[in-house]
């Protein structure tokens, strides 16, 4: 286990960097690229675990993929090249492999054998298994390890009672191989990257309101995919400098996808200085530079509801950016955040109560009382990547650093995040 200092930045941080590109993209540009015909030829893949695992993963199932200068290319045979691994497939840390996976291996005709760390283990996979089954897939298991196959898998319609683009990603990739219509729907919308991935790959598809209806069987063929700056990555930074006093930050390239930037409208309205420019367009995501400064005038926020889906993945470093605005921040619907890569509302309320942060854990959130001073305390990441992350951005305001045990978690998103920090530092 690596344990990292980080020293208290009293002349902030500043600089222009692009960040690695997205998580989510690059898992499905390189499992579409398996399950179509030809080559995919990836721009900007993130080379994180997560995503070398899917890469691993694919290549036991017989797809050729090749690492060439700063591109991959995935050979792809369709539904029908991939052949049964020789061995057990192994994920890792990453929920979006195992779940997504799930769905391509259950309409395959011989059994797999797919697992990951102990964070995976405990993780509920019954949320695909449940849908799954109905197209006929067989599963030995609601948790990893899990034994799967299927033959002559149908559409099914789906009401998914919970808002995760993993189990609307996982219904509709067991779709693209199964005989006739799939309808899935979800209670709020949820990041939509495999229907705008469905999309650059010609498949057609509808979407009414949160339900989306896909027949199976088109044929896709290969493409090239650009993978924008991952904008969960990036908040890390755009946080860092609008708490660290004299900071002023560029992030270029960052995804701006709206179903992702639930943290820019909540950053704005707390009263950040954030600004966006160069927008465009990148295989159809939306791209543009980030702008951050020093805030000193935060004010508390409520984030619910719809606005959730929309950052999930950035409420621990939100709960740190809490604890420097005025009055409560309360943040509720969340429950989804007790089956991340570990309880990320204990966690997080655990790890910023050390600190000195004045922080409550609920139910389905959590509720912060700023503006707290923090200080340096021995804390750790508990082998998540993003709780990590929000550490050592916690390290820049607190009083005497901080000190972050299993900090390479970090590698699990972002391989090169304390190198970066330590040039926006200098
Ligand atoms: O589909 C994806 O790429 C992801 C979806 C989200 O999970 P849920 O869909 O389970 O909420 C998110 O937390 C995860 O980091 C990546
Ligand atoms: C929850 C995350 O990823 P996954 O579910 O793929 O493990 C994340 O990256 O924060």
């Amino acid at each position: 286990m690596t344990t990292r200092k980080i020293t208290n930045s009293s002349q902030g941080i500043h600089g222009t960097i692009s960040v690695p590109g997205d998580k989510s993209i690059s898992h499905r540009a390189l499992m579409f690229g398996a399950i179509a015909h030809g080559e995919t030829v990836i721009h900007g893949f993130l080379k994180s675990e997560d995503c070398i695992n899917t890469m691993k993963c694919l290549q036991q199932l017989h797809v050729k993929i090749e690492e060439k200068d700063d591109v991959v290319i995935v050979y792809g045979k369709g539904f029908e090249g991939l052949e049964k691994p020789e061995r057990t497939l192994y994920v890792g840390n990453s929920g979006t492999t195992i779940r997504l996976l799930l769905g391509i291996l259950g309409t395959l005709p011989f059994e797999t054998v797919i697992t990951g760390d102990d964070s995976i283990k405990k993780r509920p996979m019954d949320r695909v298994v449940k849908p799954l089954s109905k197209t006929g897939a067989l599963f030995s298991a609601n948790k990893a390890p899990i034994v799967v196959s299927g033959t002559n898998t149908k559409g099914i319609t789906y009401d998914s009672p919970i808002a995760s683009a993993q189990v609307k990603s996982s219904i509709l990739l067991a779709a693209l191989n199964s005989v006739g219509t799939t309808n899935v729907s979800e209670p709020k919308p949820s990041r939509d990257h495999t229907e705008r991935m469905l999309s650059h790959f010609n498949v057609s598809y509808q979407k009414k309101e949160n339900m989306i209806s896909l027949i199976g069987k088109q044929k896709l063929t290969g493409r090239e995919i650009n993978v924008p700056g991952d904008i969960s990555s990036a908040a890390f930074f755009i946080a860092a400098a609008i708490i660290t006093p004299n900071s002023s930050l560029e992030i270029h390239n960052v995804g701006l996808n709206e179903t992702r930037t639930g943290i820019i409208d909540i950053l704005l309205k707390m009263g950040a200085n954030i600004t966006i420019s160069n927008h465009s367009k990148m295989n159809g995501e939306e791209v543009g530079t980030i702008h951050a400064e020093y805030s000193p005038n935060l004010n508390s926020v409520e984030i619910c509801g719809e606005t959730i889906p929309r950052l999930i993945d950035e409420i621990p470093i939100l709960a740190l950016v809490a604890t420097q605005a005025n009055g409560m921040t309360v943040i509720k619907d969340a429950s989804e955040l007790k089956v991340k890569e570990t309880n990320r509302i204990t966690a997080v309320a655990d790890e910023l109560t050390k600190c000195g942060a004045k922080i409550e854990p609920t139910n389905d959130g959590m509720t912060i009382v700023g503006k707290s001073t923090l200080q340096h305390a021995n804390v750790t990441s508990h082998g998540d990547h993003r709780i990590g992350m929000m550490l050592a951005i916690a390290g820049l305001i607190a009083d005497g650093g901080m000190t972050i045990e299993d900090a390479e978690a970090v590698s699990v998103s972002y391989p090169h995040f304390f190198e970066e920090l330590n040039n926006i530092m200098a």
